[in-house]
């Protein structure tokens, strides 16, 4: 039971090995990376210095002297926010777990219990089949499955999740067995069945044939009664809860529902083979028109007390719906952290990186994702404070619910809810916790739980418990802990950015600011880390300055930098160089121009807008092949085409009229293209800082054609505009 390895005893353990390791990247790439930013330092201060003695006498040429300081003022922003970027970057961490060290350490008895939140919101645009496939992976996890609790909250109240639910769980009895007796990965049927063609290894064609077709015929089910929209006069599954749906029930007025589906504490409760299933309950919140629900925060809450009466496991997990466990240890993976002796008492919550099973490598809107998985995280984590958002997260539900940090604290692991054995009983209770009216006068979502009232509630909430003095841990395993769906539509992106830049804004101008929340109790390093996401939208303002401003000088002949016939550069470069370089390696460069200043500027009116979950397979064609696609229209296009349009114009009446009358410079023209090569170089720096101190660095061949494509790149593009 207990480790051999340390000997150490304390509360009555023998302290095991470590569980978990923390590694540095290499010294070499630390070099090579702080020897790439000095050097783009150099050329920031180059260009600094080149504004600054090069500024247009006043008088006659009043606006080129104008037009000179804007960009002398955008280039100090992102010189600014550039050094900011470097600082966070300075220390990344890399998280390693000991799984085996875990089984020695603690027996599965041992082991805390989890309670596992999926939320949903909308039967259309999360369609039911997505979201008990998400529910059968979390319940197909390798743990003990007393020990796993998993609850649905249905913010549509819809019965057709309901309904779906219900499929779900007598098809688990089937799915779990199956998965676990044959190490299936991963273990969301509907991402089982369309990556795996053939059986598993020891599973003969019969079997697999059947664990196919029973998915198929579930399948066939739902979606038929989902585009029905009624359900059948005698459901196959469970029919007691279908009786709390009534005429009058909408999903925006309506009473609240517990359903326990699986109770793992009664008997008939297993699957085929005979074993425990983990417990499942349906919940929806009351709703009523006029009363504020606070979105998916509301419903994290509400899964939290309703939780609390039926297991309230130590340990609390949660995703949306749209993300699926795509590796059944992370529970195991997450309790290295969390059950370590040394190092995990003070651990508030463990975030798994946000991947996208459906963004293509060459992705054409430039999701900052990867820079931010590789990178960016690694980094807060070396900062002691990775941030909360909102999915694929494991909380210790104690930091959650507000405590503050002690040291005399003492988890006790393996507590549960002091139950009563009678489900009906359980479900009274929590319904009663979860009226519209139960929060009135509470610290919840004060204090407790999710904050309310900014769209970025997640990141709040995560800089409020470490605040509190919880540290928190990034973890990025090879195989992936999540697998989600990003919008791939121009639309839709602009959607998440708005809420996205919106809400980081929102949060730096708040009272909630790391600088004003976090004041003496987070890392500076720390402090200045949320800020490169939460400054992330005022680079709105310089970037439009710089993608208007120079193009309708150039075309009236005002020349704001060296040399006009180098304005091509920047005419293209504000263009075609986010594609270039951009798309190369996801840099947050790329569609961040376009997009994002359409998307702040609109970024006015407060909310939660679901992103659609239902993919166009034709449109996932065209994304793959790279084709642009606005989506429905917008009015968030307006600028973006503005823009587009007007760059157009200036570039091909601004290039006639240099044609026509200017020939090559000399040898001031080559220095001063010098100068703006680097100013491409440090337009482009994520992408080398992703290059350098990429983990998974590949083969040395393929490294040395990546680096020199970045600095080839800027080189072939000045030499075209020549
Ligand atoms: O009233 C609501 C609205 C949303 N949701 C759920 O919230 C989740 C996230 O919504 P989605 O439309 O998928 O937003 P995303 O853009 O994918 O969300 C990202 O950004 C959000 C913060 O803005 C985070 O909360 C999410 O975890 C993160 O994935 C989904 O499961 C929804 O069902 C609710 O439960 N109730
Ligand atoms: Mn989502």
């Amino acid at each position: 039971m207990a480790g051999s390895g340390g000997g150490v005893v304390s509360g009555g353990r023998q302290r095991g090995p470590p569980l978990f390791a923390t590694e540095k990247p290499g010294r070499m790439a630390m070099a090579a990376y702080r020897v790439s930013a000095a050097t783009v330092f150099a050329g920031v201060l180059l260009i600094w210095l080149y504004r600054a003695t090069h500024l247009p006498p006043g008088g006659g040429d009043g606006v080129r002297r104008w037009a000179w300081l804007g960009m002398l003022a955008a280039e100090l922003w992102f010189g600014f926010y550039w050094v900011l970027t470097l600082s966070v970057r300075w220390c990344p961490v890399y998280r390693r777990t000991f799984k085996d060290r875990l089984a020695q350490s603690y027996s599965e008895d041992e082991l805390p219990s989890v309670d596992i939140f999926v939320c949903t919101a909308d039967p259309t645009a999360e369609p039911p089949m997505l979201v008990i496939s998400t529910v059968l992976s979390v319940m197909a996890y390798d743990y003990l499955p007393e020990k796993l609790n998993i609850y649905l909250s249905d913010d549509a109240g819809s019965v057709l999740t309901f309904y779906a639910l219900c499929e779900a769980s007598e098809f688990a009895k089937h799915w779990i067995p199956f998965c676990k007796k044959y190490k299936v990965e991963p273990r969301s049927p509907a991402a089982y069945f369309a990556k795996v063609a053939s059986p598993p290894d020891g599973c003969g064609p019969k079997e697999w044939f059947t664990m196919k077709e029973l998915y198929k015929d579930m399948t066939d089910r739902v979606n038929s009664v989902v585009n029905s929209g009624r359900i059948p006069e005698v459901p196959r599954c469970h029919s007691k809860g279908f009786s709390q749906w009534n005429e009058n029930f909408t999903s925006s007025d309506h009473p609240s529902i517990v359903q326990i589906l699986i109770d793992s504490n009664k008997q008939k409760a297993v699957d085929i083979d005979g074993n425990a299933l983990p417990t499942l309950v349906y919940m929806a919140r009351e709703k009523k028109p006029q009363k504020q629900h606070h979105f998916k925060a509301g419903s994290l809450n509400a899964l939290i007390r309703v939780s609390s009466v039926i297991s309230n496991s130590p340990i609390i997990m949660n995703v949306d719906c749209d993300m699926y466990s795509n590796n059944s240890e992370s529970i195991r993976d997450a309790l290295c952290f969390f059950l370590d002796e040394e190092q995990g008492q003070d651990i508030g919550f463990v975030q798994y990186p946000q991947n996208f099973e459906n963004a293509v490598h060459n992705d054409i809107y430039g999701h900052p994702i990867n820079v931010v998985n590789e990178l960016d995280h690694p980094c807060l984590d070396g900062w002691g404070g990775m941030c909360y958002y909102g999915t694929g997260c494991f909380h210790r539900r104690e930091a959650l619910c507000g405590r503050i940090y002690s040291q005399e604290y003492k988890e006790d692991w393996t507590r549960v809810a002091g139950r009563t054995e009678d489900a009906n009983e359980l479900e009274e209770m929590g319904r009663s916790l979860v009226t519209c009216t139960y929060e009135h006068n509470t610290i919840w979502g004060i204090e407790k739980g999710v904050r309310y009232g900014c769209p970025l509630e997640d990141v709040t909430t995560g800089l409020q418990i470490q605040c509190r003095g919880w540290r928190s841990v990034y973890y990025n395993p090879k195989r992936k802990g999540f697998l989600g769906m990003t919008p791939t539509s121009l639309g839709q992106i602009l959607v998440l950015y708005k809420r996205w830049t919106e809400g980081f804004l929102q949060i730096s101008l708040s009272r909630y600011s790391p600088f004003l929340l976090g004041h003496g109790k987070i890392k500076l390093g720390l402090q200045m880390g949320y800020s490169v996401c939460g400054l992330w939208a005022v680079n709105s303002f310089p970037t439009l300055y710089y993608v208007t401003i120079p193009s309708l000088c150039f075309l009236n002949g005002i020349s704001l930098f060296p040399e006009s016939h180098c304005n091509v550069v920047t005419v293209q470069w504000s263009g075609g160089m986010h594609r270039g370089c951009g798309s190369l390696e996801g840099s947050p460069h790329t569609s961040w121009q376009p997009s994002t200043h359409s998307a702040e500027y609109w970024a006015s009116e407060s909310g939660f807008n679901l992103t659609v979950k239902v993919t166009d397979l034709q449109a996932l064609e065209r994304y793959k092949k790279g084709m642009m696609e606005f989506g429905s229209f917008s009015a968030m296009f307006v600028i973006l085409t503005t823009v587009a349009l007007l760059n157009l114009a200036c570039m091909v009446l601004g290039i006639s009229r240099v044609l026509l009358q200017e020939g090559p410079g000399g040898l001031e023209t080559l220095f001063l293209q010098a100068v703006l090569c680097v100013l491409i170089v440090v337009i482009n720096s994520p992408v080398y800082e992703a290059l350098f101190l990429r983990r998974d660095k590949g083969s040395l061949p393929a490294s040395v054609a990546r680096v020199s494509i970045c600095f080839v790149l800027p080189l072939c593009i000045l030499s075209i505009c020549k």
